[in-house]
This record gives structure tokens, C-alpha cells and sequence, in this order.
């Protein structure tokens, strides 16, 4: 099987001259130093990540990475596997939230068909078809993936990353939709995390206590059945899903090229700690949009050391949280680019 280069190859730092450069510039603003808090970081990485003085995300590239899970064998999802399948179709139609997001941003939008048990009508527009089976292989009783479909899956998600930097973007944003799918993100941040899967198991699209109790039961036994392995590229194959190893590559595949990342809830956040855990300096090119309303969300947060920019409760996958933040990343460009210095203001800065 061949992994993309990314997986394994040095990634690069974000430059530390142009880091260097903003927080001067930020502490030359008509403010008192540190006064917009995150935005001020937000701007200062972006200059390091995008080696500018002058920080932009104003081309913002969408990749939606769509799969479906064996898993949802064992009852699951409070919805049946045919969404994932219809829900490329309404991609592509315009009518998703990420859809909606997309336009208002003016952001490039690509859904990537990496498998669905659903029928997916040929040359929808903006969809991708790198379809690798109908799904992934029922993770409570066998591996998600073969070693060739998990090179496959990140793979796609490095091509996706590819045609961002084909894009000029400034920025990359990786959706998911998988019916099924916080089951496997779940499963993959206990093997990661060493928690216990009552820990990260939540409701999902929706299910009631009972049923949540039940899919803790499931991941359970899919730790049981992959054992004491906590290699990334292992677990990743024994525990994901088609569309979490397609984020990881997208990460990682953006990195390589320079991009920085804005990364989702919490399907999005198992493919960056997949990644990270693989190449720990990934981190340094991660922006996180929101916490998600998903139990388990806040513990891979911590793990990977991150405070989102949006709590709103939103717990909908899709890129949709990234998406709604990326105003705040443009807020914070304006400021650092627009603001005044103190002395082009005649404001004094308070050092006599
Ligand atoms: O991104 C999140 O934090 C998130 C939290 C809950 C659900 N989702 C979305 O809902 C679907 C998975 O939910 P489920 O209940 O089928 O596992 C999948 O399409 C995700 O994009 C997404
Ligand atoms: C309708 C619907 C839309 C979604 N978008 C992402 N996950 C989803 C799950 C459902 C059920």
C-alpha cells in the first residue's frame, strides 16, 4: 500500500521571522497589548503559517469527505445509512448548511464520494467520486478498513489538499458526512486517549440514554476486538472511517503545502488527532472553529490542547462549524492588517 508523502515526511514549521513580525506589529496597535485575545493569536499564526505580514483568509477551500460505516449494523445512528448517500445529492443541490456557509463565504465547495451504500447519481456538480466500497467493515467485529482502502482513503484526502493548493487557498476547511460516524470517531479517540467509551460516546444525530448506552456497548467491543495497538496508521485502519482517514490526509496534505487548517467538531477533530499523533507538528498549522455539542468533542479538544473560537452548541458535522468561524478568522485578519499604530494615531502607548 502507498500512504501519501505527507504521512510520513517532515512537515514544515510556520516561518518563525513572519510569528515574529506580527506580534510586533499587534503590539504596535491602538490597543492595550493582548486586548482581542484569540483573534490577535489567530492573526499571528496565520502570518507564520502563510509566511505574510499581511494575513488573509479570503479564499477558503471546502472539502466534504462523505462514507458510510458497517458499524450502523448494530443500530447506532438515530438515522438510516441512505442519508449519506442523499446528502451528497443536497451538496450538491445547494440546499446544506455547509452548502448555505459556502456561498455566504464565497468559498470553494468540493464533496469527496469516498463510499456510500446509497446510490449517488453520477456527475453531480462539485462531487467527487473516489468512491472505495459501500463502507467500511463493522468495526465491532472486523477492521473498518484493508491496509489498501485506508492508503486509499488518505489519499483522497492529500488530493483534496492538493487542489486547495492548486486554488491559491488561503485556508483549508475538511467537512465529513457518514451516517454512523461518531461512532468510529468515538472509538478511534478511546484508543487514542485511553478513555473509556462512556467517556466520549454521545447522542449524535440524536439518540435517546438507552440507545447512547447501547453504542457505548458497541465501542467497547470494537476496542476489545483491536487490542493494545495504539500505532495511528493501526488504528486509524482497524477503528476509522473512510471519511476520518480522508480528513487526516487532508490535514496532513495541507500542512505539507503550506495551508493552514480550520478544523470542525468532532468527526473532524479524530482525524486531526489521528494526525497530529502520526506528525506532531501538524498542530502548529491547526486553527479549531468550535467546540460541538458532542459529548466527547471537549476531551479530544483538550488532547489536542485547543480552544475553539465558537461554543454554539452546533453538532452538525459538515464543515459547519468551521465554516460559521471563519468570519471571526477574517475579523481577525482586518484587525491586524486595518488597525491603526499608536504612533499613526497620536495615541500613546503607555510607555512614557
Ligand atoms: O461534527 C460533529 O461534532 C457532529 C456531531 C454529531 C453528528 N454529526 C454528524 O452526524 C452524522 C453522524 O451522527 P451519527 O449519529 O449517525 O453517528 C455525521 O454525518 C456527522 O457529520 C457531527
Ligand atoms: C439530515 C442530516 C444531515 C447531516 N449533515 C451531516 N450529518 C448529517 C446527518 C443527518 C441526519
Amino acid at each position: 500500500m502507498t500512504l501519501p508523502v505527507a504521512w510520513k515526511m517532515p512537515l514544515p514549521l510556520p516561518d518563525p521571522a513572519c510569528i515574529e513580525g506580527a506580534r510586533a506589529q499587534q503590539n504596535s496597535l491602538t490597543k492595550p497589548p493582548g486586548s482581542l485575545g484569540r483573534l490577535e493569536e489567530a492573526a499571528v499564526a496565520l502570518c507564520g503559517q502563510q509566511h505574510r505580514a499581511v494575513p488573509s483568509v479570503d479564499r477558503v477551500h471546502i472539502a466534504v469527505f462523505a462514507g458510510d460505516h458497517g458499524v450502523c449494523d448494530e443500530g447506532v445512528s438515530a438515522f438510516p445509512q441512505a442519508v449519506t448517500a442523499q446528502m451528497i445529492a443536497n451538496f450538491a443541490g445547494g440546499g446544506a448548511a455547509i452548502s448555505v456557509l459556502a456561498r455566504e463565504l464565497g468559498a470553494a465547495l468540493e464533496v469527496v464520494n469516498l463510499g456510500t451504500v446509497g446510490n449517488v447519481p453520477a456527475d453531480l456538480p462539485g462531487v467527487i467520486d473516489a468512491s472505495i466500497a459501500p463502507a467500511t467493515g463493522n468495526i465491532a467485529v472486523q477492521p473498518a478498513m484493508t491496509d489498501v482502502q485506508v492508503a486509499a482513503a488518505l489519499t483522497a484526502g492529500d488530493r483534496a489538499a492538493a487542489r486547495a493548493a492548486e486554488a491559491g487557498a488561503d485556508l483549508l476547511i475538511a467537512g465529513d458526512m457518514g451516517i454512523g460516524n461518531t461512532t468510529t470517531a468515538a472509538a478511534v479517540a478511546c484508543a487514542l486517549l485511553y478513555e473509556a467509551p462512556e467517556a466520549l460516546v454521545g447522542a449524535g444525530t440524536g439518540l435517546a440514554p438507552e440507545a447512547i448506552q447501547h453504542k457505548a456497548t458497541v465501542v467497547g467491543r470494537a476496542l476489545n476486538r483491536h487490542g493494545e495497538n495504539r500505532e495511528p496508521l493501526a488504528v486509524l485502519q482497524s477503528l476509522g472511517g473512510f471519511e476520518i482517514a480522508a480528513i487526516a490526509g487532508a490535514y496532513l496534505g495541507a500542512a505539507a503545502r503550506g495551508i493552514p487548517v480550520l478544523v470542525d467538531g468532532f468527526i473532524a477533530s479524530a482525524g486531526a488527532l489521528i494526525a497530529v499523533r502520526q506528525q506532531p507538528t501538524l498542530r502548529s498549522w491547526l486553527h479549531f472553529g468550535h467546540r460541538s455539542a458532542e459529548q466527547g468533542h471537549r476531551r479530544v479538544l483538550d488532547a489536542l490542547e485547543a480552544e475553539p473560537l465558537l461554543d454554539l452548541g452546533m453538532r452538525l458535522g459538515e464543515g459547519s462549524g468551521a465554516a460559521t468561524a471563519v468570519t471571526l478568522l477574517r475579523s481577525a485578519c482586518a484587525l491586524h492588517n486595518r488597525m491603526a499604530s499608536f504612533a499613526d494615531a497620536g495615541v500613546s502607548d503607555g510607555k512614557g
